[in-house]
């Protein structure tokens, strides 16, 4: 390690094993009591959860010294994500969901054919970090967590980061010391080339270590349980887009570029049945092809975005996830195919995407962003990014519909 020159000498050792704010803990235990007294009257309201889980956070950070959270950071998280990623592809998860009672590591090592001293020691970790219920001696009863990592929107994200992209994760400061620890934007040029030494993006990647599908539900699962743009609340469909809208049978009404298998245009038939035209699904023919259990009345077409858009005309263009995947000049080249479908004065484009703001930006964008940066070379944008991305291509935000903390808005556009 250097030291820059001038850097003040190091702080007393003793900070190491000092909680790291402990003044703060009475004011933010109040804090607690009253958010934990205000969300038990109104259990189901997700704003007033996320604020209390901020000062859960907050709590534990006060609490905690430097030393315990380096040891977290380094030991006991990685262990973590290695544990539960093995437990999870021997399908120890789904042996304890079907029992859904206290199991011993016996029986769940009889089951999956995994080693009992070895599952012993990992499930013991997932004991004492509370992703387990310790039961017994090697007896553990299910979590609510360790439940839903039987469902593969849940559990099939593990395989996917920690097998599929950890190394790139890891070789991601050689990456940036190599260009100067200059950030790169670059879709050729990236930290996952450098690590793994293969000319793939991260979908090809991840396909070519059989994690395709892995990846297609893990999408799905992120995008669980949280605010939609399709919601009431959120973007008036009614208004901005069924009104309007060419009613005719084969009109394309809503188009999800880059759609995965489907699950935003399920949804979105699920919460608007009474939509006008139809829905189109476009997606890579690898992934079309893997498009299981969709509704008939959603199309599907193989399509690949660099590539002149099949569908003129739509009421509106969708791209959820997406251009977050890509640094600019390769947006602006997936922009150009939509912009040139767009019918002026009708259709529209939504970019359901995180909006970074200028300060407090919330914790899971954040994550995010830093993903991306490692995977792709690419970003999640400000409000000021995105519209010198989207004006240049010939569009006009017309309005920013905010999901809320840790949600992505929906940037609406129309030709300029
Ligand atoms: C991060 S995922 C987002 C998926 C989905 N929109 C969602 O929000 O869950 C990006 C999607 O872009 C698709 N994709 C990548 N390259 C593509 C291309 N050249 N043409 C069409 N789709 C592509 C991937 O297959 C993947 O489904």
């Amino acid at each position: 390690m250097t030291i820059p020159n001038g850097a003040s000498p190091a702080p007393n050792a003793s900070i190491a094993t000092s909680p790291n704010d402990l003044p703060s803990v009475p004011a933010i235990l109040n804090q607690i009591s009253a958010q934990g007294a205000h969300l038990s009257t109104t259990p189901q309201d997700y704003d007033s959860r996320l604020q209390l889980l901020a000062s859960a956070r907050a709590l534990v950070q006060a609490l905690e010294t430097p030393r315990e959270t380096m040891i977290k950071h380094i030991w006991a998280q990685p262990a973590v994500q290695v544990g539960i990623t093995m437990m999870y592809e021997a399908g120890v998860f789904h042996v304890m969901a079907k029992k859904d009672g206290p199991i011993t590591v016996e029986e769940c090592a009889e089951a999956t054919k995994m080693d009992p001293k070895l599952l012993a020691r990992l499930m013991r970790h997932l004991g004492s970090m509370g992703y387990l219920i310790e039961t017994g001696v090697d007896e553990y009863a299910p979590t609510n967590f360790s439940r839903a990592m039987s469902l593969r929107i849940i559990g099939d994200g593990y395989p996917c980061i920690i097998n599929g992209l950890f190394n790139t994760l890891s070789k991601f400061g050689e990456f940036t010391k190599a260009h100067d620890n200059k950030m790169v934007l670059n879709h050729t040029d990236t930290a996952l080339r450098h690590a793994e030494k293969v000319d793939m993006d991260v979908f090809t990647w991840l396909r070519s270590m059989g994690l395709g599908a892995h990846l297609n539900n893990h999408m799905a699962g992120y995008h669980q349980g949280r605010p939609s743009w399709m919601d009431a609340n959120v973007y008036p469909v009614e208004e901005r887009l069924a009104k309007g809208a060419d009613t005719s049978h084969d009109a394309p009404f809503l188009v999800d570029i880059g759609g995965s298998t489907g699950h935003d245009l399920a949804e979105f038939l699920t919460k608007h049945p009474r939509h006008p035209g139809k829905l189109i699904l476009e997606d890579l023919p690898v992934v079309i092809d893997h498009v299981q259990q969709l509704d008939s009345r959603i199309e599907r077409v193989p399509y690949d975005f660099h590539t002149e858009q099949p569908h003129k005309g739509a009421r509106a263009y969708y791209m959820h996830s997406v251009l977050h995947d890509w640094p600019d000049d390769v947006c602006a080249s997936i922009l150009k195919n939509v912009v040139a479908a767009m019918k002026p004065g009708y259709s529209r484009l939504l970019v359901n995407e995180c909006v970074i703001p200028d300060r407090g930006a919330d914790w899971q964008a954040t994550a995010l962003d830093v993903m991306i940066m490692i995977e792709f070379s690419a970003k999640e944008r400000t409000l000021a990014d995105w519209s010198r991305l989207l004006e240049p291509a010939g569009l006009r935000i017309m309005n920013v519909w905010s999901g809320g903390d840790g949600a992505e808005s929906l940037i609406e556009c129309q030709l300029a």
